[in-house]
């Protein structure tokens, strides 16, 4: 998908991962750029309305904790907005073991939601135009940093929720990929809480090995966006861009 032009919904795009992708779609010059976040930053919307005067940047507080009817509800005032949307993109996510149930509500149930919710507006069975999905997930999801297994196991129903999404593709006209950037150096990353205390310095052990820059990791995010491929499994790591292939170890046969 050619950025130029179209119309981006970017659910978590004033993160650390997130800012530094809203930067690089608003360079590629995109019609509207919708950032729904939970945190406000004004300051952040200016400096995105600055870099590329062409692109209408709005804002909208967000939190994809909230019940699928109040997304509904906002998403109806961007669509009847901006008439189309042609691509989601959902990154919103929090990593610390200590609150379980958060973390399954921000990173797993949060996506669901806000992905069912624009389905009203999309889905090819009630007339819609069909869409494009992007999550963020995360290399935990194919295989854990088993010190925070809570993290890991909601990157990794993320990811299954969006290879599911892709194949459904023909029947609901909505396409989808996932985003799953390896270890990148964002607020996120720093002091974080392993489940039940099994590895307090998670973080720093973490820190010792390799990371990515935010900035790399955003222009590999454009560059997948621009890809536009259906059921990719994009590992975003070490600063490169690969699509990986999804061992299959059972089959519905369905
Ligand atoms: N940094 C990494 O190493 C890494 C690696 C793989 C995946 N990820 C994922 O990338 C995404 C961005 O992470 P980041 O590293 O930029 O961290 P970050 O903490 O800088 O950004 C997290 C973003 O999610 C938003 N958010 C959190 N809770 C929310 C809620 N309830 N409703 C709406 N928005 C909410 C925050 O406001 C922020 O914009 C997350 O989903 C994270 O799991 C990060
Ligand atoms: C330092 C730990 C960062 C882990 C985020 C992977 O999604």
């Amino acid at each position: 998908m050619a950025i130029a032009n179209k119309n981006i919904i970017f659910v978590a795009g004033l993160g650390g991962i997130g800012f530094d992708t809203s930067r690089e779609i608003v360079k590629s010059g995109p019609k509207n750029l919708v950032i729904l976040d939970r945190i406000e930053n004004p300051a952040a919307i200016a400096e995105l309305k600055a870099l590329n005067p062409k692109v209408t940047v709005t804002f909208y507080p967000y939190d994809v904790t909230v019940p699928v009817a109040e997304t509904t509800k906002l998403l109806k005032t961007i669509f009847d907005k901006l008439k189309t949307v042609d691509l989601l993109i959902n990154g919103a996510g929090i990593l610390d073991d200590y609150q379980i149930e958060r973390t399954i509500a921000v990173n797993f149930t949060g996506t669901v939601n806000t992905t069912t919710a624009i389905m009203s507006f999309w889905d090819k069975r009630k007339g819609g135009p069909g869409g494009v999905i992007a999550n963020i997930c995360s290399v935990t999801g194919f295989n854990a940093i088993y010190q925070v297994p809570v993290y890991s196991a909601s990157k990794a129903a993320a990811l299954s929720f969006t290879n599911s999404l892709a194949k459904l593709a023909p029947i609901t006209g909505v396409t989808a990929y996932s985003i799953n950037p390896g270890i990148t150096k964002t607020p996120l990353v720093h002091k974080l809480n392993s489940w039940l205390d099994v590895e307090p310095r998670v973080a720093e052990l973490l820190l010792e090995h390799p990371t990515q820059t935010s900035l790399e990791c955003a222009q590999n995010f454009v560059k997948a966006i621009e890809a536009n491929q259906n059921g990719a499994i994009w590992k975003l790591d070490l600063g490169t861009l690969e699509a990986i292939e999804w061992t299959k170890h059972w089959d519905s046969h369905i």
